[in-house]
């Protein structure tokens, strides 16, 4: 059976994605790195009255036309508390940042160019530009103005502006929830202590820490051991739960053990395919159960992890309205490498920046699917595209980042 091209998996996987709909209100303390299910209006106006930018003195522009004028003090005005009253000629009134302005005041004038001449009195040191140091009442924003879009990735620049349009909650699209199951006879969970033929299970970690990081909720269905019986009690309980994605580890190649795919077909799921061009991840399965998304990946641990970033995190993405996750930068290869055969292949190599700012990818010569160390002493891993020729050390080559590259 011929193996589906990496780029064509992705986009069938993608075609059959819907962004959810589903709508919820959350704090605003809950609120970053959720998207805005519909455009926030202001509730109020900012600010709310003409207030002042500086320390310093309230007056009226004219009542000060030259350097030298003497001006009489009337009253305090703080943020929080207004002057109440208005200016007469030759009047001014103490205030403060953020204060209102009192009525009959068209300028504030700094204290720095101030002097106190009296218990009560001032005198100008510097010129008075009328207008100086106050914030019209909306400067910032008025009543009904639509300042936050739908759609918007909340950050916390979204979250202060929010607040101050005096909403405390947000209306945001749902999170996925996305269930997740090892399965395997082999596995025991971290902490145990393996019997003989035992591992740890360690996909699920990474896999649900990819899960959370892209906006998604983990239902962990813990670890199915091989049989059919094991397999579909999680897989009703990954419906039962409403999970929007239903993530099988291992148990998806051809072994006699391999009995995830026939499981879930036995529960009604259609294959949409299986085995893909590429290495690791190869018996990589995808299909759809009553409108829950099922990725079946395959079990060694770095191939787990290479289609949890390829197809996995842009899935999540997709149902959560976030914009695609670039991971793929240009660099080149440090050593030369081989020509490649049928399968794209992703090498797990460590990143350096030469003097001319290119990255440069070390590929590891040991690139077994099962071998996790690698992976995590890794930054990227270098793209080969299927039957590439043999490549020069110092040739440009794609790189998909394991994670941002300072
Ligand atoms: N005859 C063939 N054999 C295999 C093929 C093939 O095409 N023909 N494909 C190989 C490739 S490629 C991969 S990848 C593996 C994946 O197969 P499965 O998805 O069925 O995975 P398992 O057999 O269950 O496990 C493989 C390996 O990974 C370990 N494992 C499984 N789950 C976990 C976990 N949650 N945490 C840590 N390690 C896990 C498991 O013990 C095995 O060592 O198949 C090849 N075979
Ligand atoms: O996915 Mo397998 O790990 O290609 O080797």
């Amino acid at each position: 059976m011929a193996l589906l091209p990496v780029s064509d998996a992705r986009a069938r996987l993608l075609a059959r994605a819907e962004p959810l709909r589903e709508i919820e209100s959350v704090p605003l303390g809950d609120a970053t790195t959720r998207v805005l299910a519909s455009d926030i209006r202001a509730r109020l106006t900012q600010p709310p009255f003409n207030s002042s930018a500086m320390d310093g003195y309230a007056l009226a522009a004219a009542d000060a036309p030259s350097i030298g004028s003497e001006l009489t003090v009337i009253g305090t005005a703080a943020a929080g508390h207004a002057f109440e009253g208005a200016l007469g000629h030759g009047e001014t009134v103490r205030i403060f940042t953020g204060a209102p302005v009192p009525e009959g005041a068209d300028t504030i004038l700094i204290q720095e160019d101030a002097e106190k001449i009296g218990e009560n009195r001032i005198r100008t040191t510097f010129e008075v530009i009328e207008g100086r140091h106050i914030r019209p009442r909306g400067q910032d924003f008025a009543e009904g103005e639509t300042v936050l879009k739908a759609e918007t990735v909340i950050d916390f620049s979204h979250l202060t502006v929010a607040a101050a349009m005096n909403h405390p909650t947000l209306p945001v699209f749902r999170r996925p929830k996305v269930a997740i199951l090892a399965t395997g006879d082999e596995l025991i969970q971290p902490g145990g202590t393996p019997a003989p033929a035992q591992i740890i299970a360690s996909n699920t970690f990474g896999i649900a820490a990819l899960v959370r990081d892209n906006s998604g909720e983990v239902l962990d269905l813990g670890i199915a051991p091989d049989g059919q019986e094991a397999i579909s009690a999680a897989i009703s309980r990954a419906r039962d739960a409403g999970a929007d994605i239903l993530v099988t580890l291992g148990g998806a190649s051809v072994g006699d053990h391999d009995l995830v795919q026939a499981t879930l077909k036995s529960a009604g799921m259609e294959l949409d395919f299986w085995r893909i061009a590429m290495r690791p991840g190869k018996p990589l399965m995808v299909g759809s159960l009553d409108g829950m998304h099922v990725l079946g990946l395959p079990g060694n641990p770095v191939a787990s992890l290479v289609t949890g970033m390829l197809f996995l995190e842009p899935l999540l993405r997709r149902l959560a309205h976030l914009p695609e996750r670039k991971r793929e930068v240009l660099g080149i290869t440090a050593r030369a490498l081989a020509a490649n055969d049928q399968r794209q292949d992703y090498l797990r190599a460590k990143i350096t920046r030469d003097e001319e700012g290119n990255l440069v990818a070390d590929a590891n010569p040991k690139q077994d699917s099962s071998m996790m160390k690698i992976f995590a002493h890794a930054d990227g891993l270098i793209i080969r595209e299927p039957h590439a020729p043999e490549l020069a050390a110092g040739a440009s080559c794609p790189i998909l980042l394991i994670r941002p590259f300072a």
